[in-house]
């Protein structure tokens, strides 16, 4: 039998982590390596709560082990860096997200896109090259080599900066590389909660028009007046669906859940783009006559390299692009992950670490 996670490495460590698929986590004692040479360790002050962390502290994907310490938005100070790192010094801020190991040699790797690596190792529930397992960023500290660590600019709050690590990171990517990201065109996205409403950001900040669908009218004033969005669009409404066919450019769809694509494949021009982030337990319909008359495409993307994450970063610095965030204590987890699950959050969970994370 291996070590024990309170034994598998020299440092000790403390977090939350689910124990089982019930979606329940508690104090949690663990470790984690030495400082190696290539290494940043840095106190976590705060760490978001992504729909992904809730998919896997609940197994909704079929790969969770336990226990699993979650979190992937995860910013703080750098403590200690190994001796060979160049880009970052104590007392720098500085952040993590998904990733915290890839090939280094592979075409994806050699493109700057690392998050495609098929060696691609996750910040948690991945098994880490010496056999032990990842633990995320709902922990008092965290280690890893210098390559994925992002600089965090003075100009971010560091609570509000957290969520850019994965919604802000997986919203930018699909923007740029679909072209999403020319001033006047007309972009759609879908689902307005952590990834839904930073993608409304960035598609401002691209001088995008913006067009928020949702099935209730509920978050109309606040996605107008709050968060910049040009118009509403109700998918619940026959009429306004009607009205608004044809008249996108591409559509960013964030809902974490299985949802019919026809109505939004009918809202797109011809040769219009429908980009799923979302990461639902069942598969999709996908019709084919609504993607061939209009030479329609679907198609997907995953978080982003760590080049692309720095640039994504002080792109959200200059253009002011700060997800809206509640900011709860570390004992409030398991009432966050209630909520999130009932869509109830404006618009990100952020926990603060720092401040709240008591180990006793
Ligand atoms: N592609 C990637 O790299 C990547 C990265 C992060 C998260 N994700 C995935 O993206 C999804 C969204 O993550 P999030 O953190 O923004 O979640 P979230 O819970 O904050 O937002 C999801 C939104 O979808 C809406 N929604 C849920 N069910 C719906 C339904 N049946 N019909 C219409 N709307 C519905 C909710 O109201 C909410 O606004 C999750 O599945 C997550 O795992 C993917
Ligand atoms: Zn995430």
């Amino acid at each position: 039998m291996g070590k024990s996670p309170e034994e598998e490495h020299p440092v000790k460590a403390f977090g939350w982590a689910a124990r089982d698929t019930s979606g329940v986590l508690s104090p949690f004692k663990f470790t984690r390596r030495e400082t190696g040479d290539e290494d940043v360790r840095f106190k976590v002050l705060y760490c978001g709560i992504c729909h992904s962390d809730l998919h896997c502290v609940k197994n909704e994907w079929g790969n969770s082990t336990y226990p699993m310490v979650p979190g992937h938005e995860i910013v703080g100070v750098v403590t200690e860096v190994g001796c060979k790192v160049q880009k970052f010094k104590v007392g720098d801020k500085v952040g993590v997200g998904c990733m915290v190991g890839a090939c280094h040699s592979c075409d994806s790797c050699e493109n700057n896109l690392e998050n495609y690596c098929p060696k691609m190792l996750l910040t948690y529930n991945s098994p880490y090259y010496d056999g032990t397992n990842t633990y995320g960023g709902y922990s008092d500290h965290m280690v890893t080599s210098e390559r994925y660590v992002v600089r965090i600019p003075d100009s971010l709050p560091l609570d509000a900066a957290a969520p850019l690590l994965c919604a802000g990171i997986t919203t930018y990517s699909p923007l740029r590389y679909y072209g999403l990201d020319k001033p006047g065109m007309n972009v759609g996205v879908v689902g307005l909660g952590g990834l839904g409403h930073v993608a409304v950001k960035f598609a401002k900040a691209f001088g995008t028009k913006v067009t928020v669908i949702s099935t209730s009218l509920r978050k109309k004033q606040e996605a107008i007046e709050q968060l910049g969005a040009d118009s509403f669009l109700v998918s619940t409404d026959p009429d306004q669906m009607q009205a608004a066919m044809g008249t996108l450019d591409g559509i960013i769809d964030t809902v974490s859940a299985t949802h019919p694509l026809l109505p939004l494949l009918g809202l797109l021009k011809c040769n219009g783009k429908l980009v799923l982030l979302g990461v639902p337990e069942k598969p999709f319909e996908l019709p084919a006559f609504p993607l061939i008359l209009g030479r329609k495409m679907v198609g997907g993307s995953g978080i982003g390299g760590m080049k692309e994450t720095q640039e994504m970063i002080d792109f959200a610095a200059e253009h002011n692009v700060t997800p809206f965030i509640e900011v709860v204590p570390v004992d409030y987890l398991n009432t966050a992950m209630q909520r999130l699950a009932k869509a109830d959050v404006k618009y990100r969970f952020v926990l603060d670490i720092g401040n709240t994370l008591k180990a006793d």
